[in-house]
């Protein structure tokens, strides 16, 4: 096979459309991702003070959803070359042949542009701004601009995800307050061990892929120790909201416990050897284990800021 042909291959934009179904749509908005990034968008709206109408609290999460789904179809489409290669990514739409890359595009645009105007209609500029900030740091930022270029990609790309908290915050109050800026720094430094602990066993598949992920360009070992010292640095932070009297105990009772747990986790992390370059480390359970923590962690710990309030 030519070269050219080879890359006629690996253009997804090429492969012909086996005809999408509304499940295909859905998936190009990583529905499973977005739901954490909603939550926290949640909690946010619900910690805030003052009263938000709950028909436009409701259109307010909506569009946060939406937002965020949008900005994962733009970010699958301009993926679609590594995403069919990568194992893991392999049968999202676009590679699968079900959505062809323009209609991609133009789906994710479309629905940015409504999630950011509903938003802005339903509650206030100030939220609205955020919103479409945050679809354009992950859509151009990250996924564009840094994700190929840097292994230090999701540290600062990070910061995408953690937005949401502000966004909620802001649809009630109509500014940025403290205690959704200490949410944003601690979803930003959650994210190193989220996300590295994943690439630690799905490395290979970055590697094949050109993306320079940290273990990738800088090993496994390199890796560990980051996700450990990120893990390390959440642990106060997390428990920051509490010191400064902005949560209460339940809060900070919860943040303990769960800060321990995943210093634990990244300990595990750490101490395991399976560190040869180019060795699948599918088997790496420590890292899968602090993967899947890591999602429980972010979860249960807004949980505790939302029940915070109601106690
Ligand atoms: C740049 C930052 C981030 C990167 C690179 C990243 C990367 C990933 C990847 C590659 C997966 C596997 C998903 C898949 O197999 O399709 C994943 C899963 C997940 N991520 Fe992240 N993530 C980031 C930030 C976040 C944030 C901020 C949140 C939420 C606040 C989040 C929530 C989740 C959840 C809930 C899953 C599990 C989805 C499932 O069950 O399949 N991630 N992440
Ligand atoms: C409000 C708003 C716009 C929020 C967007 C935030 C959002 C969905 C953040 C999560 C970041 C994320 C899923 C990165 C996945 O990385 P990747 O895309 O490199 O992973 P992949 O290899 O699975 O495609």
């Amino acid at each position: 096979m030519s070269s050219q042909t080879t890359e006629l291959f690996h253009d997804a934009s090429l492969t012909p459309s086996l005809g999408a179904e509304p499940g295909d749509w859905l998936a190009l908005l990583k529905p499973r991702v977005v739901s954490l990034v909603v939550f926290t968008g949640a909690i946010g709206l619900i910690i805030a003070p003052g009263h938000i109408n709950p028909l436009i609290g409701a259109i307010a999460i909506f569009c946060i959803a939406l937002g965020a789904g949008a900005a994962g179809a733009i970010n699958m489409w301009y993926d679609r070359d590594i995403d069919a290669i990568m194992r893991r990514t392999t049968s999202r739409p676009i590679p699968a042949g079900k959505i062809e890359a323009a209609g991609a595009l133009g789906f994710g645009v479309v629905l940015s542009v409504i999630s950011v105007l509903l938003l802005a209609m339903a509650t206030n500029l100030c939220a609205a701004a955020v919103l479409a900030f945050s679809i354009f740091y992950y859509a151009v930022i990250y996924t564009i601009w840094l994700k190929r270029r840097t292994p230090q990609n999701i540290v600062i790309g990070g910061g995408a995800g953690a937005f949401p908290a502000v966004i909620g915050w802001a649809a009630v109050t109509g500014n940025i307050g403290l205690l959704p800026m200490v949410l944003f720094f601690i979803v930003f430094f959650w994210t190193p061990p989220h996300f590295w602990s994943l690439s630690l066993y799905a490395s290979t598949d970055y590697e094949k892929a050109g993306v320079p992920m940290l273990p990738v360009v800088k090993g496994a070992r390199h890796t560990r120790w980051n996700v450990f010292v990120y893990t390390l640095i959440l642990f106060p932070l997390a428990l920051s909201p509490w010191f400064m009297g902005l949560t209460g105990w339940v809060y900070g009772a919860t943040a303990l416990v769960l800060g321990t747990v995943f210093v634990y986790y990244a300990w595990g992390v750490l101490r395991d050897r399976q560190d040869a370059k180019g060795v699948s480390l599918t088997k790496d359970q420590p890292a899968r284990a602090c993967f899947k923590f890591s999602i429980l962690y972010l979860f249960l710990l807004f949980a505790a800021c939302a029940v915070d309030r109601l106690v």
